[in-house]
């Protein structure tokens, strides 16, 4: 089982329960894409090799937020998101650092000797570019310099795909401009995002195509409005659906965020108040305006038969 430490800078002296942290790969780690899990991935078998516990330091809110960056207010995954996929990683501990104001002028020095002493550290893992304490002045070489031979330093070459590094901004580059194709490839998995199942405008059942609103309610990054072929888990059960993401032009409203709506092929359960995650499969279209119903209709009756042959070729060939 893994356990949560919420952290704040300056740690108090390491109480009685023995080190949690034995071997600690540490980062931001939104999204726990590729580049992510072949750091994680080297700290997990190291701690294995030297029964020691593994565990991770991320940092809460996203240091950028921090910065003043608004767009870092939206995650690729909001805490109980990445604290699952760390658990299904083989993760001992995570640690949450507090990231406040304060904590941004911590220097590199009270960083090693405030933070990651007292945690009684062993081995220490970090990406080539990683970058931490005021002005993001330390580097994995400083970090060496710093552990004077107190703590090993495990420093994780780039992990490339098509020639690029892998990153949170390239998944959320990817995300913003609708290529979920894209972001699946780099973070291993499709994206998604969960939700609660709430009312809609009871629209969606008069046109033929009842939909499950989605309330997101984490803060999620959302990816750009338009059609997608989905997989949506109801009940823990997964269901393939085509769902809009945007404001329904059509019908002139004046919504300001985009609305999830995903209509799930052979199902009619009524699935209100329910927890489900939607996974982002294949873009379709853009979303727009239709002059009339008549023709969203037969345009969402296209965008269906789409999606389902999109996920039926994509899960024979999963199979295979
Ligand atoms: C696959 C799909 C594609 C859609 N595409 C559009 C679109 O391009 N433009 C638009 O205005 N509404 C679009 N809609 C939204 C419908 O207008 C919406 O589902 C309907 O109004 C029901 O809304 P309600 O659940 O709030 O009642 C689409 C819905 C689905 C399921
Ligand atoms: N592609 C990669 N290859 C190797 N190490 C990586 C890679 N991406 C990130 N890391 C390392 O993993 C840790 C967490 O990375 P972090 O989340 O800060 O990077 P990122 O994905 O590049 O994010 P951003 O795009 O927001 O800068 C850091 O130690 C970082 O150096």
């Amino acid at each position: 089982m893994m356990r949560t430490l919420q952290l704040t800078f300056p740690l108090p002296s390491p109480g009685g329960e023995g080190p949690p942290c034995g071997v600690l790969a540490i980062g931001d780690f939104d999204g726990v894409h590729l580049g992510h899990q072949e750091v994680i991935g080297r700290a997990v078998e190291r701690g294995r090799e030297l029964a020691l516990p593994a565990a991770i330091m991320t940092f809460h809110p996203h240091p950028r937020q921090v910065l003043g960056m608004d767009k870092y207010t939206r995650l690729l995954t909001p805490l109980p998101a990445k604290e699952k996929r760390l658990r299904e990683l083989g993760v001992d501990t995570l640690c949450v650092v507090d990231f406040s104001k304060s904590f941004m002028c911590v220097t590199p020095e009270q960083f090693v000797e405030e933070m990651l002493i007292p945690l009684g550290v062993n081995t220490v893992f970090v990406g080539f570019d990683f970058t931490f304490g005021h002005r993001g002045a330390g580097t994995p070489d400083t970090l060496c310099e710093l552990a004077a031979g107190r703590f090993a330093v495990e420093v994780v070459r780039p992990f490339h795909m098509d020639g690029q590094k892998v990153s949170s901004t390239l998944v959320r580059e990817a995300l913003l401009a609708g290529r979920v194709r894209q972001a699946a490839h780099l973070l291993g998995r499709p994206y998604h995002v969960t939700g609660t199942v709430v009312h809609g405008d009871g629209r969606g059942h008069s046109i033929g195509f009842p939909t499950a609103n989605v309330e997101v309610r984490e803060p999620y990054v959302v990816p750009a409005n338009g059609v997608y072929a989905v997989q949506v888990e109801v009940r823990g059960q997964k269901k393939a659906g085509v769902m809009n993401l945007g404001v329904k032009p059509t019908f002139g409203s004046d919504l300001q965020e985009p609305v999830l709506e995903a209509h799930l092929f052979d199902f009619d359960d009524s699935v209100y108040g329910e927890e489900v995650r939607v996974e982002f499969i294949e873009y379709i279209r853009a979303e727009r305006r239709f002059e009339s119903v008549g023709e969203l209709i037969e345009q969402i009756g296209r965008d269906a038969r789409e999606a389902r042959n999109l996920l039926t070729e994509e899960n024979s060939a999963e199979m295979l």
